[in-house]
């Protein structure tokens, strides 16, 4: 009988769009299932997967909260320990994140197989508590920071996990006659792009001829698509489009955050882009994600807190203007991709899943 499997994801588009990946990648072979919190549901098609809400409310820090937080969290612990056995989950692999505790800690108790997932160049705080427990990590590079060295045979290292229609879009092409630039911000968008970008953007149409892909979040949208029609610039904005891949197929510049899922997916489309990573990010994270790539010569890195006025559009103008520096990051990351498919990370993942 086939083994079944369950993969926890919630909260962030950065956990749940690499979950759903997971389970395209195990559908076939095993018997797959998926929980997720409220707040990830809307990152999914929740008709296209076997999935199960197990909610986890983030942890507060308001300390006469406490008492209620612990009694929560061992009714969801109870919850997920009946599901696993009801369920008779044989593996459960989780994509990290606070809301993928109480069933790591269920797994524990039933002494299931636990595989854990860190897109991450610096070890998430949930990974790591579980890094002794766990069976196998899966990671993008064997260097990650913040990572127990005694565990260091637990990892497993896959090319980066990217939605199907990843491999069957056309790579990006070259500017040209236009500049197609996508300016994105992760699953929950960067309020902050919309006011960083935007005197540049009109200084930038003076000279070139743009369009503009931009995500921005529903309360911001018709503000934004106010000003570019009354500047007139062309322009496409989203607040979360399930086909992004196809939006990124048609840039040819971006300037993006530095989500692991985002980065890891441009660089396959080969999208030479300016990353600016979110300065509070959890341990510095999203600069540690930009510098894996940039030390490849894949990006350019801004730090946010020292952006000024010019910074983005004599950034912007540069690239555009020198287009050896353009055209060698493009070559760059063709070179880091070209070991990306479908087939080889099934066969790592499966490898994994099926050894005692
Ligand atoms: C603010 C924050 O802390 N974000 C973290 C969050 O991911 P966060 O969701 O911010 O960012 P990621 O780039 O990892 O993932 C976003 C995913 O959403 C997809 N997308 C985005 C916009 C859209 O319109 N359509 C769409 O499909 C992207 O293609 C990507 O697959 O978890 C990641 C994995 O731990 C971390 O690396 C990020 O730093």
């Amino acid at each position: 009988m086939a083994q079944k499997i369950l993969i926890s994801t919630g909260g962030s588009g950065g956990h749940v769009v690499p979950a759903t990946i997971l389970y395209e990648h195990l559908k076939n072979q095993f018997q797959v299932f998926m929980t997720i919190d409220n707040r990830g549901v809307k990152f999914l098609d929740k008709n296209k997967y076997n999935i199960e809400i197990i909610d986890v409310p983030p942890i507060s820090k308001n300390f006469f909260l406490l008492p209620f937080q612990f009694f929560m969290m061992i009714y969801i612990i109870i919850k997920s320990v009946i599901f696993l056995k009801k369920k008779k989950i044989d593996t459960l692999i989780s994509t990290g994140g606070y809301m993928s505790l109480p069933l790591c800690l269920a797994s524990k108790i039933l002494n299931i197989k636990l595989l854990l997932f860190e897109p991450n160049i610096v070890l998430g705080r949930s990974n790591k508590f579980f890094i002794k427990s766990c069976k196998k990590i899966f990671c993008y590079t064997d260097k990650i920071k913040n990572f127990p060295k005694k565990y260091l045979n637990k990892i497993n290292v896959i090319p980066a996990l990217l939605r199907k229609e990843f491999y069957e879009i056309k790579r990006t092409e070259n500017i040209d006659s236009c500049v197609n630039l996508l300016i994105v911000g992760g699953s929950q968008g960067a309020q902050i792009f919309d006011t960083l970008v935007k005197k540049s953007i009109v200084e930038l149409s003076r000279k070139y001829t743009l369009k503009i892909y931009q995500q921005t979040n529903a309360f911001n949208f018709e503000e934004l698509e106010k000003f570019y029609k009354n500047e007139n610039i062309n322009h496409s904005i989203f607040d979360f489009d399930e086909d992004i891949s196809n939006i990124m197929s048609r840039s040819n510049l971006c300037i993006t955050r530095a989500g692991a899922s985002t980065l890891a997916e441009i660089v396959f489309l080969n999208l030479p882009s300016i990353v600016i990573p979110l300065p509070t990010s959890k341990d510095n994270h999203q600069f540690e994600n930009a510098i894996f790539y940039n030390k490849m010569g894949c990006n350019w890195i801004l730090n946010q807190n020292e952006i000024e006025d010019e910074t983005i559009t004599n950034k912007l103008g540069n690239i555009i203007d020198n287009k050896d520096e353009y055209l060698s990051k493009k070559l760059n990351m063709k070179n880091f991709s070209y070991q990306n498919t479908w087939n080889n990370i099934n066969q790592k993942i499966t490898f994994v899943i099926n050894e005692n």
